[in-house]
């Protein structure tokens, strides 16, 4: 087997507290190749905690221990603030819930789909501009040109998430963590950015780790899927298995279809034990 894009081993994360460490993510050993992992569990679980230690975005209070946390054979617990932004802008992206935080209203789509490449290569302006229409074409924007010159406020939050991808895959990152990437969206739109996300991740040969809280709907995008429970793994599996999952927890997250009136709501947090 060729070495993962990443490796953790043993990854905790802690808050202090009065009463003393609080263990939110506690104990974690998982690898992400260039695949689709999908990253699920109820609200609370250390799924987003999980993402952001990953790209090195904690609050600054957290502590992370891990024997091992390595992006692309690079330990990350000891990176330097240097070489985070170097990672951040180059081997790593990350995209969030809702591209209206994620976007700045004040400046064009154009501008913020190069930010990266204009903070990390030496590419003219010239050639800034036409890798950035070529991106946004990718990620199927209509009518990319006029995309570029607009601001944010005039996109859909489809097209917004789109514009997110594309500002995030111009670097060309070896690992994207898309945390919730779809859950401010309609459910028509979901899957249509979840398929191009499972696309662009083949395509472009990259590792995608997708965090999400309904597991159904991630299963179908995902080559496997890590299922976590109170900061731990409690189960990883190929997609193909869920239906035969081991787990009485991860039978009860399969079972819980979203029905119409509560598509999109977040799981109820199943008490104490399994
Ligand atoms: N800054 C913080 N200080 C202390 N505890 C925190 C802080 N941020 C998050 N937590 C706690 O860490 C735990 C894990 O949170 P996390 O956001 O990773 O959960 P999640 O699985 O992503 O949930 P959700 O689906 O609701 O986003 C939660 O119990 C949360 O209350």
């Amino acid at each position: 087997m060729t070495e993962p894009l990443l490796s953790a081993e043993d990854l905790s994360i802690a808050f202090p507290s009065e009463a003393g460490p609080v263990r939110v993510v506690d104990g974690m050993s998982f690898s992400v190749g260039r695949e689709v992992l999908a990253l699920v569990g109820e609200s609370g679980s250390g799924k987003s905690m999980t993402g952001r230690a990953i790209m090195g975005l904690l609050p600054r209070r957290a502590e992370v221990r891990a024997k091992r946390l390595a992006f692309d054979g690079q330990e990350l617990t000891t990176l330097s603030a240097s070489g985070w932004n170097r990672l951040r802008g180059s081997g790593l992206g990350l995209i969030l819930q809702d591209p209206k935080y994620s976007l700045n209203p004040a400046h064009k789509v154009g501008r913020q789909v190069e930010e990266a490449l204009l903070l990390h290569t030496k590419l003219s302006a010239a050639e800034r501009r036409e890798q950035a229409l070529d991106m946004l074409e990718k990620v199927g924007l209509p009518d990319p040109q006029r995309v570029y010159s607009s601001y944010p406020a005039a996109l859909s939050g489809g097209m917004g998430q789109r514009v997110m991808i594309a500002a995030m895959l111009i670097n060309r990152p070896k690992l994207l963590i898309a945390d919730e990437p779809t859950s401010a969206l309609d459910r028509g739109l979901r899957d249509q950015i979840l398929t191009l996300l499972r696309s662009l991740t083949e395509e472009l040969g990259m590792g995608l780790l997708l965090i999400s809280h309904d597991l159904q709907q991630v299963s179908r995008y995902a080559n496997r899927v890590m299922v976590m429970r109170q900061g731990k793994i409690e189960e990883q599996m190929a997609s193909a298995d869920l239906a035969n999952a081991r787990s009485d927890y991860t039978r009860a997250l399969w079972a819980a279809r979203p029905s119409a009136a509560t598509y999109g709501t977040r799981l109820p947090v199943y008490g104490g034990e399994a």
